[in-house]
């Protein structure tokens, strides 16, 4: 076992009583619980290193003394700068379990074959539709923004076609297919509906790159996968992880970012490599650039996205407006702080409760109940993205996807539906008429699809189908990338995460039910086979959760690090660069009235934008839901209360 997993040997802390979950690693930072190991305090900086070993971390040449953050993530922990950035490998709870023990995809116990991943996808996650009978579409879409933001498996782009093709175009095994460091193709089952109709023997599945692909660790080091963006919940997907990407999205004026107007409204730049980005169908079609590289993916993910673009604009011509004396660098980085405490505000205190739980969330200090700030920023505590939550856990809530998104106009009356593989990569539906404030509406108004084992057939058979009949199928994809990233088994987690390990499949029926557990027998040779991604996907949810207990463990884990080791978390009072005054304003936000804010001609919504229209949340004007007074930004030399000149950042921590 690597060294740095000795944290996770201590006996399990955890208790399931009441459902709620202690994140058992609490008290084990301090041993350093870090893939890198923590650096001693002001660490001289190390010399940049050479791009063909990138991915094994390069710290930065200086820390300078700010109030923000940089797009990269870097220095964000003082201890270890070059924690969180990207092409950094992902952590994990439990150690590998690899074919070979190395890097090679997992195997049953028996070293036999798992059990096709597609075949599990058709077993298991058929399409059965089940309406959310509380939650609207939007609490889905949000949960995408915030999976972008933080993790994005390297060597993807998670939208288009990959470039490596294991499988011919026509769905047949290609030379490359054996090659494991590359290839680990979707195979098809014989009985399998895609192939009857088309003779698809594969689809296409690249594996991710890691650390030993990158040759940072030693040959007999277990590989760990890496991660494209950097890890913190910081609006990269708007700004960018990198200087470059950045300055390509920003304006360089008035603190703004880049826009373009049509129609009377502001629509992100146009990407310069439409035509390899999207799947347009003529070249004035819109294919939008930004600061993410999954940004056409899908018309509401793109909405939101433009939604928290145009918000970053809205908030710098008020700041611009009440300071006219600042500059664009000012303007820019003050409306940015703004925006990534409202992201953050509204993930944590507005989104968070309804999957992992308010009770939970409050219990195990990820959210506070309090006017005041929260300091609770830890350094010892390692914000990177746990491979078990972006490759298992989070994964679950693909299956709150539904396949046609409802256009809907003011009085709340449907105006007909997109089905979703006809726009995938295609945002230009987006700015056709009135459809993005029928699509805003949509989002708020439509229930999600049921946290369960039902997937909609437009992710399981159509995804990315780009005009033909078939495409992918992103549970079959979830389930390969579980044993492309050797994860070890459900069985596993559950012992980490303080259930009984099972001793044989009835073993799993204390939380999944016994048709579910004979479908598990049918599929695995053994309990100890059964892949996380699934096993988790079948369990009962703790009450008051959208997660059965082992998802729930890890999400809960993962949430608790990303704020506690977030050294500019938006409560934080230093690092989190507000006021009191301004902290408390930013808690005014919601998801329904950023809608509001940054549509065209949406008029009203209801209060809490994740739940559905209902008597105790009915539609309200725009107006009369909270927002945040931005005249607590005006700064001393305009006659406000804030000042930047007095700002006691200045100078490096460490380097030049
Ligand atoms: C229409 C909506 C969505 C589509 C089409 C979609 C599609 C995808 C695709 C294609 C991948 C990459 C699969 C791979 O190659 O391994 C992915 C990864 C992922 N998805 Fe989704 N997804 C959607 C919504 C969501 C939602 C709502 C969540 C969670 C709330 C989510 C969580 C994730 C996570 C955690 C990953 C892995 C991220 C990483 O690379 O580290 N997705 N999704």
């Amino acid at each position: 076992i690597h060294p740095s997993y000795n944290v996770f040997l201590q006996s399990p802390q955890q208790s399931l009583n009441d459902g709620l979950f202690l994140p058992r690693s609490y008290n084990t930072y301090h041993g350093g619980n870090s893939y890198f190991g923590n650096l001693p305090p002001q660490q001289p900086p190390q010399q940049p290193q050479d791009p063909a070993t990138l991915g094994c971390g390069t710290p930065p040449a200086a820390c300078p003394k700010t109030r923000y953050r940089s797009y990269d993530g870097s220095c964000n922990n003082l201890r270890n700068p070059v924690l969180g950035t990207p092409n950094t490998p992902y952590t994990r709870l439990l150690p590998q379990n690899y074919g070979d023990g190395i890097s090679n995809p997992t195997l049953a116990r028996s070293g036999d074959e798992l059990p096709l991943s597609r075949m599990v996808s058709l077993t298991i996650y058929p399409d059965v539709p089940i309406e959310d009978p509380i939650f609207t579409l939007n609490a889905m879409q949000y949960g995408q923004i915030i999976t972008h933001d933080m993790s994005m498996i390297l060597g993807s782009t998670q939208a288009q076609p990959h470039s490596t093709a294991c499988c011919s175009p026509d769905g047949q095994l290609l030379e490359l297919a054996d090659v494991p460091e590359h290839c680990y193709p979707i195979r098809l089952p014989e009985h399998d509906p895609q192939m009857g109709r088309t003779n698809t023997r594969c689809m296409n599945f690249v594996r991710t790159i890691t650390d030993k692909d990158r040759r940072c660790v030693p040959d007999n080091q277990p590989a760990e996968q890496l991660t494209a963006v950097n890890h913190f919940l910081d609006l990269s997907l708007v700004y960018g992880n990198n200087e470059q990407v950045n300055r390509q999205v920003r304006q360089f004026q008035g603190g703004r970012m880049r826009v373009e107007a049509r129609n009377g409204q502001e629509w992100p730049p146009r990407s310069n490599n439409a035509s390899g980005v999207c799947a347009i169908q003529n070249p004035r079609e819109a294919c939008y650039l930004a600061g993410d590289a999954r940004v056409n993916q899908n018309p509401q993910l793109t909405l939101l996205q433009v939604v928290l673009l145009r918000e970053h604009n809205r908030l710098a011509d008020a700041l611009a407006s009440l300071n006219p004396h600042w500059d664009d660098e000012t303007v820019f980085q003050e409306a940015r702080m703004i925006n990534v405490a409202q992201h953050q505000f509204i993930t944590y205190y507005e989104w968070l409760p309804l999957f992992i739980g308010s009770q939970n969330s409050l219990k195990n200090k990820i959210i506070y109940n309090t006017k005041g700030f929260v300091d609770d920023y830890d350094q010892s505590v390692d914000p990177t993205i746990l491979n078990e939550h972006a490759t298992a856990a989070f994964r679950y809530f693909h299956s709150l996807i539904v396949g046609s998104l409802d256009l809907v106009t003011e009085a709340r009356s449907s105006y007909g539906s997109l089905r979703l593989s006809d726009w995938f990569n295609r945002p230009q539906i987006l700015e056709e008429g009135e459809n993005f404030d029928q699509l805003a509406r949509g989002l708020n108004t439509q229930p999600e699809s049921a946290a369960d084992r039902f997937h909609t057939s437009e992710i399981t058979q159509f995804m990315f189908r780009a005009g033909q009949a078939f495409g992918q199928d992103l549970k079959a994809t979830d389930v390969q990338r579980n044993r492309d990233h050797g994860l070890a088994s459900y069985n596993d987690y559950r012992q980490f995460c303080g259930l009984p390990k099972a001793h044989t499949f009835e073993g799993f029926l204390d939380l999944i039910t016994p048709k579910d557990v004979e479908k598990l027998a049918n599929l695995y040779q053994s309990p100890d086979d059964v892949d996380l991604t699934v096993g988790g996907s079948l369990e009962a949810h703790v009450p008051g959760t959208l997660a059965g207990p082992t998802f729930l463990c890890i999400l809960t884990e993962q949430f608790f690090r990303s704020r506690k080791g977030d050294r500019f978390f938006f409560e934080n009072s230093v690092g989190g660069g507000l006021t009191l005054g301004q902290l408390n304003e930013v808690r005014k936000t919601s998801m329904s009235r950023l809608l509001c804010d940054n549509s065209h001609g949406v008029r009203a919504m209801q209060p809490r934008g994740f739940e559905r229209i209902s008597h105790s949340n009915p539609v309200v004007s725009c107006e009369s839901l909270p927002s945040v007074d931005l005249s607590l930004w005006k700064d001393a030399n305009g006659g406000g209360e804030v000042t930047l000149e007095a700002d006691p950042f200045r100078g490096n921590y460490y380097g030049k």
